[in-house]
């Protein structure tokens, strides 16, 4: 019987999607014609939705998804998917980078080579019966200078080529280094350097705030006349009203466009003039990129549906598998010692400090505050709290996290300290990991301690006097509870005490009640972690 429903709503290779369909624990429904009042109904019976850049999903149907736990897009671009409704869903978002960055890269200079000889052009002409060999004359690419804006995945790939064909290459990227540039034997240039210089002009950003519009009037008028601009990145980068107007009076010779700020652009006045190369959003559309896409998201969606490790979220930082490995131990004690601390009081938690001593300090350290917070939410949330919502969540009940590192400790190798503060009280709790033992809770409150964080914890506060074990030993023996193990320590001799008992299983709120009211019992706590 499989255990999680997953919906493809975009058509997405089938040969790709083979780990999906043939896991014993999946069911996977495949309906690509869905409306989006359509998608809105169904979706709450899937675990998991599959699309394209097709199937726009949004805030709304990403509510109605009351079990979705992860969408897939088969491709890069993620903005027909509302992320921010997903990260507020607790949803994860996954793409798939790599397998179609070869594909689009090589669309984009199958257009750049088109429009520089106008084959569509002819190809249309000659098709239609003329034989016109003098309105085709084109341009040539050897010398010529391409400017790249976003110089990632399917930017750098562009570079490879143009250089074959020895082209000059100028690139902008905000995250580019003088060393690779160097190294791949491009020169690291500003915008304006590109859009003053450049006889071609492509664009491989995503479409963002910043580059809506990256290439518009005040770009345009500053360009070489007759340069030529490609755009198979996304529709928008290239302001479409600006384009037309510098087509209209020659500035720009030409342009290639594979996508568009409307898809499909029924009526998009580019659409009309010769000087324009165009495809319908080709670019990642091949045999073997449609397959790669698939194969990595059907992975990725496997993995996260069976708890495994994944890397490709966009909604959640991305790991490295060694770095996720090392801190594999801490996550989870991150995550007891939320549940621990969030137990220990019952005020609004207003401010939580997070101290990473020792070891600890040297490595990322944001997962752990991820999990550590999902610990603490869910106490009082339970399962609407997850990995990807916790820091979202700590933020809209306007929880303050500070973190602090030291990079020493006077005890531990490595400390995660924990203070919670309420409007009222701080309370505070720590752990380490030890080699060949594992995670240990060292710090409850004032009190040192030494626990395995897992199964039920009953603590005291207490007054130091003899007895006291005694009685709660007694009304557990009665419930039937079997204590697995039991720390004690104490401030001094008659003083403020705890008691700390690991049992086999959570007794009735009636026991629990009993406990809490035996005389000199000042504070009476039970957690499962
Ligand atoms: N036409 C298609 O079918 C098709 C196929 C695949 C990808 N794409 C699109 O191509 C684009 C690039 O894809 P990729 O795989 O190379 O992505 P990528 O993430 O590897 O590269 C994008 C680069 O853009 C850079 N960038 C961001 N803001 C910038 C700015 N303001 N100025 C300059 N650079 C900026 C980033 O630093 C990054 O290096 C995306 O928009 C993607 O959706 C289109
Ligand atoms: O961002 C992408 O991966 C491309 O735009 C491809 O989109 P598609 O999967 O709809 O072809």
């Amino acid at each position: 019987m499989p255990k999680y429903r997953v919906l493809v709503s975009d058509p997405i290779s089938e040969q790709g999607l083979g780990a999906l369909l043939t896991s014993p624990d999946v069911d996977v429904d495949i309906q690509t014609d869905l409306a989006p009042d359509e998608l809105k109904e169904i979706i709450g019976d899937y675990d998991a939705l599959l699309v394209r850049s097709q199937t726009k999903v949004t805030a709304e149907i990403i509510a109605a998804g009351k079990n979705l736990r992860v969408i897939g897009r088969a491709g890069v671009g993620v903005d027909n998917i509302d992320t921010a409704a997903a990260t507020r869903y607790g949803v994860v978002v996954i793409n798939a980078p790599d397998g179609n960055t070869i594909s689009t890269c090589e669309h984009t200079f199958a257009m750049l080579m088109a429009m520089a000889r106008k084959i569509p052009q002819a190809h249309g002409k000659l098709k239609a019966g003329t034989w016109d060999r003098k309105s085709f004359v084109g341009v040539e690419l050897n010398g010529k200078t391409l400017g790249i804006l976003g110089f990632g995945r399917i930017g750098a790939e562009v570079a490879k080529r143009a250089l074959a064909f020895n082209m000059r290459v100028l690139a902008f990227d905000p995250f580019l280094t003088r060393e690779r540039a160097e190294a791949l034997g491009v020169k690291m240039s500003t915008v304006d350097e590109i859009v003053e210089n450049a006889d071609f002009i492509t664009v491989h950003t995503p479409l963002t705030k910043e580059t809506k519009h990256l290439l518009s009037r005040d770009q345009f008028a500053r360009m070489k006349d007759g340069v030529r601009l490609l755009n198979c990145a996304r529709g928008g980068i290239i302001d479409e009203k600006a384009l037309a107007e510098a087509l209209e009076s020659g500035k720009v010779a030409a342009a290639a466009l594979d996508v568009f700020e409307e898809e499909p652009p029924l009526g998009n006045p580019l659409l009309d003039y010769d000087q324009v190369v165009t495809t319908p959003h080709l670019g990642a559309s091949t045999e073997e990129a449609q397959i790669n896409v698939a194969i990595d998201v059907a992975a990725e969606l496997l993995n996260i549906l069976q708890d495994k490790p994944f890397k490709n979220a966009v909604n959640l930082p991305s790991l490295p598998g060694d770095v996720r490995q090392a801190l594999e131990p801490y996550l989870t004690l991150a995550e007891k010692l939320g549940t621990l601390v969030s137990s220990l009081t019952d005020d609004s938690v207003r401010r939580i400090e997070v101290t990473y001593a020792g070891k600890l300090a040297d490595g990322q350290t944001e997962p752990m505050t991820r999990y550590l917070l999902k610990g603490l939410l869910s106490y009082h949330q339970g399962e609407t709290v997850n990995y990807v919502n916790a820091p979202f969540l700590a933020e809209q009940h306007r929880i303050a996290v500070e973190e602090t590192k030291t990079t020493r400790h006077h005890v531990y190798n490595n400390l995660l300290h924990v203070r919670l503060v309420t409007e009222g009280e701080a309370v505070t709790v720590a752990g380490t990991f030890i080699d060949g033992l594992g995670p240990r809770i060292v710090q409850i409150g004032d009190f040192t301690v030494d626990l395995a964080p897992q199964g039920v914890l009953l603590m005291t506060e207490h007054r130091d006097k003899p007895g006291m074990i005694g009685q709660v030993g007694t009304m557990l023996g009665m419930a039937e509870i079997n204590i697995a193990s039991m720390q004690v320590g104490r401030r001094e001799e008659g003083g403020r005490a705890l008691m700390v008992l690991q049992v086999d299983k959570t007794p009735e709120e009636e026991t629990l009640r009993a406990i809490e009211k035996i005389a000199d019992i000042t504070k009476f706590r039970d957690v499962v972690l």
